[in-house]
């Protein structure tokens, strides 16, 4: 039976609200205000990075958050939640489902569906496995994990070749139809109509973070096509 706050999730949209770098919103109220924009819109959940943005998004909505802290592997990968210290910061916080780095490199000693393995005999949270690829995939809900999300498909050495503009609707489709625990689309999911076609496809959820909470980004799309000839 599916815990009762992720059955709220379910067809629903989840906003990443996070900054990073020279941004104007890398602060905890400039997230939290986009995290209330979405509510507002009708995002169901937020995901956010960082202790300090977690902290604030929680004290001040009332929708579930996902959160993460990010480092980077020593080839300089990005990492989600990648020691047993963050993810008892992120508990400490009342944060109410903990996104894992849920691929087969290691930390701690532990590949991430080992590592989910203990987190959840360890501590009693929900946690949402960030993967890569289908048998990451596989391999963290039988490790217990609550949710998959295809986060970080494009962005390990492994899967750098599929980083194309689209998301990956076929890593999805494929996922939804080998596990059992909701599978969550998440990626490079930049409109409305992606966002719909991945719930066709069965996915649980979707997270958009980019299209919706990097202006910046979204901005130099604009200003990149126009300049097409
Ligand atoms: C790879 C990585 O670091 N992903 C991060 C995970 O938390 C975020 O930077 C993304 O914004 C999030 O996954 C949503 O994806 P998109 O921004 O493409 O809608």
């Amino acid at each position: 039976m599916l815990n009762e706050l992720i059955e709220k999730l379910k067809g629903q949209l989840i906003v990443s609200c996070q900054a990073e770098g020279d941004s104007p919103f890398n602060s905890p109220e400039g997230v939290t205000m986009f995290a209330k924009a979405a509510i507002m819109g009708g995002a169901a959940a937020i995901r956010s990075e960082g202790i300090e943005k977690t902290k604030m998004i929680i004290e001040q909505t009332q929708v579930p958050v996902i959160g993460l802290i990010k480092s980077k592997f020593e080839d300089g990968s990005v990492r989600i939640t990648g020691s047993l210290k963050d993810v008892k910061d992120l508990i400490s916080i009342g944060t109410h489902i903990i996104a894992i780095d849920g691929t087969f490199r290691k930390r701690e000693k532990l590949t991430g569906p080992e590592f989910i393995k203990k987190v959840k005999s360890d501590f009693n949270c929900l946690v949402m496995a960030d993967i890569a690829k289908e048998d990451e995939a596989i391999a963290c809900a039988e490790a217990g994990a609550d949710i998959v999300s295809t986060t970080l498909n494009g962005y390990t050495p492994e899967t750098v070749g599929d980083k194309i503009k689209s998301p990956n609707f076929e890593l999805v489709k494929s996922l939804v139809d080998k596990i059992k625990i909701p599978i969550i689309a998440e990626g490079r999911i930049n409109t409305p109509q992606d966002a719909k076609r991945m719930i066709d496809l069965g996915a649980f959820a979707v997270v958009v973070g980019t299209a919706i909470t990097r202006p910046h980004i979204v901005t130099s799309w604009f200003v990149e096509a126009m300049k097409k000839v």
